[in-house]
Formats: structure tokens, C-alpha cells, sequence
């Protein structure tokens, strides 16, 4: 029985996706996995005990990746579970900020009781209107799940798309549409777009990479919207280009003491993946990824290791190896394992920076002693025994 810890409330097709082998548990540092959304997890301690985080969703900012990886606890996220919501949302943003929607729909309710609205609507009306998203220019910045279907579906309202992302993966490039620009100078995507839409991660690399500079290059009159993460915009910067009208709106999904108080801002309480649709599909991968690798030792969409998968484990018996990503540590292992008499049927090994997995498929019978053996290897930090269970 495995023992799983929620961070935060996830939909309960995930819960129900773990199924019998697993319970859930109030205590964190009693668990063997931990199911997170939102949730800062950089100021807890990270038990001993504990294998696997997932995140329910696509940002790990708020996890300690590498602090994790030390310790052999695997981190995953549910890459594009989520995207089709916050694209929802993004374009929403957009034609929210073209002409004075919510405006509009106050007025209406203000002047609810007055038998004369329609005739005075009409006048009223020019005050909330504005300009259209076809035949604008949109820049993309960062085209994975999010940005490439927020790019493909302005297009397809009739705007011009640049894409700027030096890291796009061959899977996002092949779903781009053709007429998207593909642009290597973010420079001139600032320059040239009446709207500026973010879609990075958060990392040390992207933090405040719209800063006052990339701000100041911004088209006059252009419009920012943000729902990848806050820290990504220098919003001091920000705030003073939306005081003097040199950006028009900012659009963005992250509340916070500076945004909430901004001049020309459209914020929203982080809604982006905030659908059923979303929560169901992020819930159910979460639930998938960390059975595949709690019973088959498989670490599939992990964001602090690599891919290892040998498929379910059917027969015969698995051991899951983390260690140092040095010389002999294999050449250790399987001396260990065949001076048992066991024989390694199948084997995977990824590394990433200082840290590596090792996942072996053995006939024989894994004791005690053997995972004693290995975890006395100097290299070793963590070793774990699987059995089929059909
Ligand atoms: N508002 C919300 O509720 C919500 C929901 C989901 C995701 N997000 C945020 O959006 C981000 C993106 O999500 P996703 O699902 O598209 O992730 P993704 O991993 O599919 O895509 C991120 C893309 O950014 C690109 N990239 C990385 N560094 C870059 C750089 N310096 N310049 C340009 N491109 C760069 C990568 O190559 C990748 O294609 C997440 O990391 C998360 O912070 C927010
Ligand atoms: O869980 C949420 O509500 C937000 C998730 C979102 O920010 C993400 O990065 O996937």
C-alpha cells in the first residue's frame, strides 16, 4: 500500500486513477508520494522517506527541483494537461483588452433600473469601444504546449503571429501552423507586436526577462499579457510604461500587491488552469506518472530526471537505483547484483548534472541482503525493490 500526501485538493479522477494499492494520508512526512498544485514546498523539509512529487500541473516554481534530485525524490509535472484552458483564457485576455468589455457590461448593470437603457446605451456605447485582433500583430514568446495553441488560434482569427522560442521542441514545431513568423530576435518581436504574450517557464535563466529594457521597446500602445508567472515582468517597470500610456494593458493571471494596483491592468486570481477540463486531465496524469513509477520504477515527464521506461513490470523482479553520476557506479552495481546470482534481464540509466538513475529488471530473487549490499556502495543514495504483483 502506497501513502499518499495532497498538497492540494486535486480532481477526484486522479484519486480514483491511483485505485486500491494506494490511501492518502494528513501527515506529509508519512507519505511515499506527495501530489501538489500550487503550493510552496520550498520551505518544507523534504521527509526521508518520501519518493515522488507531483505536480498538477505545468510549473515547478514552486518546488526545490534540485534539492529533490539529491535525494533520489522524483519530480513530475502533467506537461500540457492544462494548456487548452489557459489558451482559452489568453485569448479571452486579448479580446478583453480591445475594447472596454467589462466596462460596458458595469454600465448596463448600473443603469439596469432605467426604463430608458436601450436608448441611452447607444450613446453611451462609444465610451467602451475599440480596435479588433485580426490584422494585429501577436508575439509568442515561448511556443511549448501553452504558447503554440495560444499562436495557432490567433492566427486563426486573423492576427499575424512571431513566435520566439530558441528551446521549441520538434513535437511544438510540428504543430505550429506555417504562417506563424518565426523570429530569433526577441528584440524585434517587442518592437513590432501590438500584443506581447508570455508563455516560459520560470527558472533563474527567465526570471525578469521582460525587464525596463525589453518594456521600453515595446510597440506604443501595445498590450502585455501574462499568464506564465508574475516574477517573469519587471512590474515596477511595468506599472510606470502603463502610467505614462506607453503599454496599454497589462493582462495578467497573477494577483499580487504591485499588479492589483496597477494603472490600465486587467488582473485575475491565477484561473488559468482553473477549469474541470483541466483539473481532471492534470489530476489523471499526476495519478498515471506516479503509479508508473512507484510499481514499475518508470519516470516518465519527470522534470529533475530523465526518461527511463521499460513498460510494466510483468514478471521477475525490478531495482531502482539512485546515485552519483560518476565513473564505476554501474561496473559497482552489476558486480553486486550478478556475484548474487541474479541476472540483469533488462537495464536503463539516465543522468542529469551530478545525479543518475538506474532501473535494472532481474530474474532471481531480490532480498534484503542484495538492497543492503548496493545501498553500502559508497555511490548509492537510495535503492528500492519492485515486485510483480500479477
Ligand atoms: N496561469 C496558469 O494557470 C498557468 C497554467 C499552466 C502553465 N502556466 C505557466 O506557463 C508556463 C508555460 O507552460 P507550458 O505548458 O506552455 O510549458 P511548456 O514547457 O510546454 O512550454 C514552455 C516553452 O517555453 C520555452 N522557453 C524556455 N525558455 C525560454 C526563453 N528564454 N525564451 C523563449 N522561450 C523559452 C520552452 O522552449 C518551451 O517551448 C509554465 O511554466 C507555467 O509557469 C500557467
Ligand atoms: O494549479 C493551478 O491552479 C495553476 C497551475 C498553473 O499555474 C501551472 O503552472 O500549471
Amino acid at each position: 500500500m502506497y501513502r499518499i500526501h495532497c498538497m492540494n485538493n486535486i480532481a477526484r479522477v486522479g484519486t480514483e486513477r491511483l485505485g486500491a494499492g494506494y490511501s492518502f494520508v494528513d501527515e506529509a512526512d508519512q507519505a511515499d508520494a506527495w501530489v501538489v498544485r500550487s503550493a510552496n514546498l520550498h520551505e518544507l523539509a523534504l521527509p526521508e522517506g518520501l519518493l515522488a512529487i507531483a505536480r498538477a500541473g505545468a510549473g515547478v516554481n514552486n518546488i526545490p527541483l534540485d534539492a529533490c534530485a539529491a535525494r533520489g525524490i522524483v519530480v513530475f509535472n502533467t506537461p500540457g494537461a492544462n494548456a487548452n484552458a489557459v489558451k482559452e483564457l489568453v485569448i479571452c485576455g486579448m479580446l478583453l483588452s480591445c475594447r472596454d468589455i467589462l466596462g460596458g457590461a458595469v454600465w448596463v448593470q448600473e443603469n439596469a433600473d432605467d426604463p430608458e437603457v436601450s436608448k441611452r446605451a447607444e450613446k453611451a456605447k462609444k465610451q467602451f469601444g475599440g480596435r479588433e485582433l485580426a490584422g494585429k500583430t501577436v508575439g509568442v514568446i515561448g511556443l511549448g504546449a501553452i504558447g503554440a495553441a495560444v499562436a495557432n488560434a490567433v492566427i486563426d482569427l486573423g492576427a499575424e503571429v512571431m513566435g520566439y522560442d530558441p528551446f521549441l521542441s520538434l513535437d511544438s514545431a510540428w504543430g505550429l501552423d506555417r504562417r506563424i513568423e518565426h523570429v530569433t530576435n526577441l528584440d524585434a518581436l517587442l518592437s513590432k507586436s501590438d500584443f506581447v504574450t508570455i508563455h516560459v517557464p520560470v527558472t533563474n535563466v527567465t526570471r525578469g526577462m521582460l525587464g525596463a529594457d525589453q518594456i521600453a521597446l515595446m510597440k506604443p500602445g501595445a498590450v502585455l499579457l501574462n499568464f506564465a508567472r508574475d516574477a517573469l515582468v519587471d512590474e515596477q517597470a511595468l506599472a510606470e510604461a502603463l502610467g505614462d500610456g506607453r503599454v496599454a494593458r497589462y493582462v495578467s493571471d497573477f494577483a499580487n500587491p504591485a499588479s492589483a494596483n496597477m494603472k490600465n491592468a486587467l488582473v485575475l486570481p491565477h484561473l488559468g488552469a482553473s477549469t474541470g477540463e483541466a483539473e481532471d486531465n492534470c489530476a489523471v496524469m499526476a495519478a498515471t506518472e506516479l503509479r508508473d513509477y512507484l510499481e514499475n520504477g518508470n519516470i516518465v515527464n519527470s522534470v529533475n530526471y530523465g526518461r527511463v521506461d521499460l513498460g510494466p513490470l510483468e514478471t521477475g523482479e525490478r531495482v531502482a537505483l539512485f546515485h552519483e553520476n560518476s565513473q564505476g557506479v554501474i561496473g559497482e552495481v552489476t558486480h553486486a547484483v550478478a556475484a548474487r546470482g541474479l541476472n540483469i534481464e533488462n537495464m536503463s540509466n539516465v543522468s542529469r548534472g551530478p545525479n543518475a538513475y538506474t532501473l535494472l529488471e532481474v530474474t532471481g530473487s531480490v532480498d534484503e541482503d542484495v538492497i543492503g549490499e548496493l545501498r553500502a556502495l559508497g555511490s548509492i543514495r537510495r535503492a528500492r525493490v519492485l515486485h510483480a504483483t500479477k
